[in-house]
């Protein structure tokens, strides 16, 4: 756990970075520092490591408050992520990642080996360990930047717009990659964005920082999302706030049983409602279950995704609303296994849940 009390910053020329700090950030939690450009997000991050020293106030973590914690000591026990990767240019990927452990006094050969092993955690294939950072693409040397973060197994992770410097279509596989990797970590985070998307699909928890170092919002991104604090936050998360809170509620809605497939290899479609006269929409299945298309009388329209069961009521209302059928598919690692019914997600949609 992570305790900001009272914590402000006044750098020496006089900017006031972050004025009265009151955090917690929970441990095994990650939580996310968001707010527009110049409001105190990266200052307060690096007040855990001591990169920064608070004007007033403390911070502790785990109880401890770390301005009696020797800088060293606190620095092995906290991986840091910047933006654009920040990898020595002449060491391997490889060496790279085994930098922080080098700096503990481990041996050449144990580090290599510690950080190979942190190298196929963030899946960087093993054929680039041995390429300079030159040779590799941003994304790849963010991989490499967040295996040498890991490779010791700090307690903390700080991660400083970690993925601000990739092209949206990397960022989103690495981020995506985060949310995997958070399955098997244990680690407190800090992650800094000025990303509020990247907030709201990331985060446990999110302090919405604003002008003048101060925190407007500190909450889950469902109530960040449904009832921000002020204008400067319901300003922050923008346009389809209701629309994009759904993704953040349950779905227990019920899984109709697929039916057998016919001879051309279709499924048909489950109705509630009775089938047009052209007879109902049936749903082209591959070899491995797979929906490929919708088809009926001569109409055949590409199959969308479908729905993947508990993914959240934004991605079911997606799901039916893409069918041409009454239903959409439900899938399970890309076969379709079952069907959601249309007016179902509709009724779900109409009670509203409870968000006490
Ligand atoms: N070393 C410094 N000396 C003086 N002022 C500083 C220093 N570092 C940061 N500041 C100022 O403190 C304020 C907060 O900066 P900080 O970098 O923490 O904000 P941020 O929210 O992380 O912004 P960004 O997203 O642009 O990095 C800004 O006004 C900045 O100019």
């Amino acid at each position: 756990m992570i305790e900001f009390e009272g914590v402000s910053k006044t750098y020496p020329d006089g900017t006031t970075a972050i004025e009265q700090l009151d955090l917690v950030v929970p441990s095994g939690s990650l939580t996310v520092f968001v707010g527009p450009s110049g409001c105190g997000k990266t200052t307060s991050m690096r007040m855990i490591n001591r990169m920064v020293e608070p004007t007033t106030g403390r911070i502790l973590v785990d109880g401890e408050d770390i301005a009696a914690v020797p800088t060293v000591r606190l620095r092995q026990s906290m991986g840091y992520v910047l933006q654009g990767a920040g990898l020595f240019p002449h060491r391997t990927a490889l060496d790279n990642a085994a930098t922080t452990l080098r700096l503990t006094g481990m041996s050449r050969a144990e580090a290599r080996e510690k950080a190979r092993d942190a190298l196929r955690l963030v899946r960087l294939r093993p054929e680039l360990d041995d390429r300079f950072p030159s040779q590799l693409s941003g994304g790849q040397q963010q991989r490499v930047g967040v295996a040498r973060a890991l490779a010791a197994d700090p307690p903390v992770l700080l991660m400083d717009e970690p993925f601000s410097a990739v092209d949206p279509v990397v960022r989103a596989e690495l981020q995506a990659e985060l949310l995997h990797l958070r399955k098997t970590l244990s680690q407190t985070i800090v992650f800094v964005t000025h990303d509020i998307d990247e907030a709201l699909l990331l985060g446990d928890r999110i302090a919405v920082f604003g002008p003048g170092g101060t925190v407007h919002q500190y909450a889950k991104p469902q109530t960040i999302l449904e009832r921000p604090a002020d204008s400067f936050v319901a300003q922050m998360v923008g346009r389809d706030r209701g629309f994009r809170s759904l993704g953040f509620q349950t779905d227990d809605l019920p899984v109709h049983p697929l039916g057998e497939r016919d001879a051309q290899g279709a499924v048909t479609a489950h109705s509630s409602e009775g089938h047009s006269a052209e007879g109902p929409w049936r749903l082209l299945l591959d070899e491995e279950g797979g929906p490929v298309a919708w088809l009926r009388g001569e109409s055949r329209i590409p199959a969308g995704e479908g729905h993947v069961a508990g993914a959240g009521l934004r991605s079911a209302l997606d799901a039916v609303l893409a069918s041409p059928a009454d239903a959409a598919v439900v899938v399970d690692e890309g076969r379709a296994v079952g069907w959601l019914d249309r007016n179902a997600v509709l009724r779900a949609l109409s009670v509203p849940e409870d968000r006490s």
